[in-house]
């Protein structure tokens, strides 16, 4: 059996990382290995629920603290049951976000402190990191214009908080990325979806080498 292992896209709205994350579960199966890819908050019956609750339109919204235990109960309810015994019968785990996003909205953009986010991650996940994370960046007009043309003006409860909200958000994923160097990869998500599938295949590879 090959090594199972847990790969997280991760960055600010409209990078490209669902398309990135197709891209590269497509090239994995293509040299026979089984692949799993999902997304947070998500993933699960239980999670996917808790998902429509954070980031629906409608009624009065979340405050910050009571946002950062539902994403952590969705991951918790998410590393359980699909994320764990994927990787541990050798599958690989391909993840449209993960911890780092609660690290970079709820911490970065809603002033939570990075030590609650890690302290709620260790009670419902055990701590869980990816083996390595894509951090994907472009241009704040480059995602404008991806979304624009993927939703109109059609945005959920938290991409559609305000420019300095997701600023301190991209801010913090670059902070993360500076600290932990051995597991994130930062790869520039300009260019056509194929040139950077090539830039990301190449850093996982570099990362576990
Ligand atoms: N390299 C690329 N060049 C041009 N368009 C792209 C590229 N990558 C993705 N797109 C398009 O940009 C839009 C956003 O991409 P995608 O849905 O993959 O982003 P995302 O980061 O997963 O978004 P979200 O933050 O909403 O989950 C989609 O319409 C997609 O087809
Ligand atoms: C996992 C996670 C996500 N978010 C935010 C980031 C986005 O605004 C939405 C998810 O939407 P997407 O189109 O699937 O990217 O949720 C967050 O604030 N905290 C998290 O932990």
């Amino acid at each position: 059996m090959s090594r199972g292992r847990f790969v997280a896209f991760e960055g600010g709205e409209g990078v490209g990382k669902s398309t990135q994350g197709r891209l590269l579960a497509e090239s994995l199966r293509a040299r026979g290995l089984e692949v799993v890819t999902t997304r947070e908050p998500g993933g699960t019956a239980g999670a996917e629920a808790i998902r429509t609750m954070l980031l629906s339109t409608e009624g009065e919204g979340w405050g910050a603290r009571a946002e950062a235990l539902l994403f952590a109960a969705a991951r918790a309810d998410h590393v359980e049951k699909l994320i764990r015994p994927s990787v541990a019968r050798g599958a690989w785990v391909v993840c449209d976000r993960f911890v780092d996003s609660s690290r970079a909205y709820q911490g970065g953009g809603s002033g939570l402190s990075d030590a609650d986010v890690m302290q709620l991650h260790r009670i419902g996940s055990a701590g869980l990191l990816p083996d390595v994370t894509i951090l994907l960046t472009v241009r704040p007009e480059i995602s404008a214009a991806r979304l624009a043309m993927r939703d109109g003006n059609a945005a959920d409860r938290i991409g559609g908080r305000g420019e300095e909200y997701h600023g301190r958000v991209a801010a913090a994923f670059r902070r993360f990325a500076e600290q932990e160097p051995d597991r994130f990869a930062v790869v520039d998500a300009e260019g056509s979806p194929e040139e950077v599938h090539a830039r990301v295949t190449a850093a996982i590879d570099k990362a576990l080498a």
